[in-house]
């Protein structure tokens, strides 16, 4: 491993790597050794480009940076339409390299440097804890801003399975509202039961991230819990990955993998001058 990778190591077994660039946990195996993230073959671990695969921190904001015009009517928006923004997706935290603060066997520690911060932002500290547990891998995100800004996030966590039209996802509670970004965000209310991964999906369960989901794939599952994260996005691109809007993955990978997004997404998080913002995920072998 170069020393631009992290890697933790548990009694019971389990390991995780972590890239500085973007603080990304690229590899996460269980005790049984099994690696339980998708990676592309076909990215690079050190950028320019986002990493594709592993989890992603996606933060201070989802999708694309607001516009001006949005800004003008919600001045809060305006640190994220600093000019170098402005061709990102999912913010800017993904794309730059961290430093590490501090780490043992099993934790590790990150800042972002506060030089890759936009000056928009008057002032924003970015931490980011991962810690691997007896069966599982622990993903803490921590932000305090100087200024009262918004702020949307995810762990864009891509999942490694057998093969995700088989893999399925329990625990979203009937009642709750999904919208269907493959169908101009169109509402619905959910049913209950599971959601399969078997056609193309891009689908958020507003309000389900405080449940404990399970992410079923064959005999082997995987528990997911969040705090800080109202929202779930379910994502896979079936046939598109490896077409030339998702190049830096290989024809047939989106088999390979489920993503399963806590996140803020829906509404954004007002963020007060001072305030701790803390977000977490965990994920748990069963
Ligand atoms: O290609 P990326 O910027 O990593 O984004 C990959 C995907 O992330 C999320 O799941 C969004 O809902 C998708 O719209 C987006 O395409």
């Amino acid at each position: 491993m170069s020393s631009k990778t992290v890697t933790l190591q548990h009694p019971t077994g389990s390991s995780a790597s972590i890239e500085l660039f973007g603080a990304h946990v690229s590899s996460w195996k269980a005790p049984d050794g099994v690696e339980r993230l998708y990676m592309s073959r076909k990215t690079s671990l050190t950028g320019p480009a986002p990493i594709r695969g592993g989890i992603p921190i996606c933060f201070p904001f989802f999708g694309p940076p607001p516009t001006a015009d949005q800004a003008s009517s919600d001045p809060l928006l305006a640190p994220h339409t600093a000019p170098e923004l402005s061709n990102l997706t999912h913010g800017f935290v993904r794309t730059a390299s961290w430093d590490l603060v501090s780490s043992t066997s099993t934790s590790a520690t990150f800042s972002f440097p506060s030089s890759s911060v936009p000056s928009t932002y008057g002032g924003l500290d970015i931490g980011y804890t991962v810690t691997l547990t007896e069966k599982g891998l622990k993903t803490e995100l921590s932000a305090t801003s100087k200024e009262r800004i918004k702020v949307k996030m995810a762990f864009h966590t891509y999942h490694a399975v057998s093969d995700s039209d088989k893999s399925e996802i329990e625990g979203i509670s009937p009642g709750l509202k999904t919208k269907n970004n493959l169908a101009g965000g169109a509402e619905s209310i959910w049913q209950g039961g599971k959601i399969g991964m078997k056609n193309e999906i891009a689908t958020v369960a507003l309000g389900a991230a405080g449940e404990e989901l399970i992410l079923h794939d064959g005999p082997s599952n995987v528990a997911i819990s969040s705090s800080g994260l109202p929202d779930v996005l379910l994502w896979n691109p079936k046939d598109k990955a490896g077409t030339s809007v998702w190049s830096d993955m290989e024809v047939g990978d989106a088999k390979r993998f489920t993503c399963v997004e806590p996140a803020i997404i829906e509404e954004w998080k007002v963020l007060e001058p001072g305030e701790k913002f803390i977000a977490s995920q965990a994920l748990s072998v069963l």
